[in-house]
This record gives structure tokens, C-alpha cells and sequence, in this order.
């Protein structure tokens, strides 16, 4: 419990130092009804934690507003899987983004999935996401290892990864797509940095 105060805490104070910075921002954004992409997407925010020239923001979709959207120099956008789509709250979400004069091309984006078992959505959830972001004339950016090639993913119902708190693996395939996207951007887009 004090675990997640000091982690919450930690990422918060982290948030707002990079904010007051005036950094090149990364956007969270989840759809959650238990929890499981909230956790993936808290994951992700540790990795982007680690590069100290970009400011990030975790949110879920419901609360994120169009300028925030438009500010974000890259947008990871997590959803759970819902009989072998994405939850129509997503399809939704991203059908408000604006499109007239393309203002997300060439931001940078990046996916994760929940789903409660193996190979009955998942990846099919993460082309959908992506197919979406390409519509946008957004650039798409893979996990850090081959197990995550096309974003960060996470069972959460089945065998042993049922019935407890996600596994460790699942949150370092969240971690390493944060930390990839963060780099990226510090070394790529951030003209103070280069
Ligand atoms: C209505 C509904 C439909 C679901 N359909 C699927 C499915 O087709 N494939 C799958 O892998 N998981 C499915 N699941 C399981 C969720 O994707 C999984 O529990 C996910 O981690 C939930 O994410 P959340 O805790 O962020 O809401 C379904 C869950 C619900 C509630």
C-alpha cells in the first residue's frame, strides 16, 4: 500500500517538475473498467519517468481534453479487449479526434492491450489502435523487445495470469515501450536536446 502511495507520489512530482520545464509532453491514455489497463498504463509512465527531457501525463480517456491531444508530441493509447474488439468507448475516443489539416501527423504513436486470454483479441485490438493512428499520419512505435513488437500487451485471465495482480513481465513490456517512446523523443524532437 505505502508502495503505490510513494510510486503515485513519485510519478506526480515527476509530472509537474517536467511540466514547469516547458518539455516535450507524452500522453498516456486508457480505457479501464478493472484496472488492468490502468496498471499497464501506470507501467508505462515509470518508463517514461526515466528520461528526465519529456513531461507525460496518465489519464483515462474520458478525462483527456482536444488541446491535450494537440499538445502531445507522441500519444500511448491503451485499451482492454472487449469480444475480440476494442471497446466501442475507445473506437469512440478516437472518432473525436480532430483530422481537418492532419494536426497528428507526424506525432508519434505507441499502443497497449489488456485481454484476458491468449490469442482471442489481443493483437487484433493493437492493428485496430494502430490502423486508427496511421489514418492520422501518426508514426507508430513498437516495445523495446521482440515479445512487444507491436506495443505493450498484457493477459490478465488466464492459466497462471489469472485471478492475481499482473504479472511482472507484463509491466516490464510496459516499461520498456515508456522508456523507448521517452528516449525517442529526447534524442528526435526535442530541439533543446539536440
Ligand atoms: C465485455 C467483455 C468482453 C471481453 N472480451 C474479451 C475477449 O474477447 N478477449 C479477451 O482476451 N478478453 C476479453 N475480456 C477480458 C478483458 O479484456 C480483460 O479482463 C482486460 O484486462 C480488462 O481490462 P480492464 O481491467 O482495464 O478493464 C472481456 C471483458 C469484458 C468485460
Amino acid at each position: 500500500m505505502y508502495r503505490f502511495i510513494i510510486i503515485k507520489l513519485s510519478l506526480l512530482i515527476l509530472h509537474f517538475a517536467s511540466i514547469a520545464q516547458d518539455l516535450p509532453s507524452v500522453l498516456i491514455t486508457y480505457y479501464s473498467q478493472s484496472g488492468n489497463t490502468k496498471t499497464m498504463a501506470e507501467a508505462i509512465a515509470r518508463g517514461v519517468s526515466a528520461s528526465t527531457c519529456v513531461a507525460f501525463q496518465v489519464k483515462p480517456i474520458q478525462e483527456v481534453t482536444e488541446s491535450e491531444l494537440l499538445l502531445a508530441e507522441a500519444i500511448i493509447l491503451g485499451s482492454p479487449v472487449y469480444n475480440g474488439n476494442m471497446p466501442p468507448q475507445v473506437q469512440e475516443f478516437i472518432n473525436t479526434w480532430p483530422f481537418e489539416n492532419r494536426p497528428f501527423k507526424d506525432k508519434l504513436g505507441a499502443v497497449f492491450v489488456t485481454g484476458g486470454g491468449f490469442s482471442i483479441g489481443e493483437e487484433h485490438v493493437m492493428f485496430s489502435l494502430i490502423r486508427s493512428m496511421l489514418i492520422h499520419g501518426m508514426v507508430i512505435m513498437g516495445g523495446e523487445e521482440v515479445e512487444s513488437s507491436f506495443g505493450a500487451s498484457a493477459i490478465t485471465g488466464e492459466g497462471d495470469f489469472g485471478g492475481k495482480e499482473m504479472d511482472e513481465h507484463f509491466l516490464l513490456k510496459g516499461e520498456g515501450l515508456g522508456k523507448r517512446v521517452a528516449t525517442w523523443i529526447c534524442s528526435n524532437r526535442n530541439p533543446k536536446h539536440q
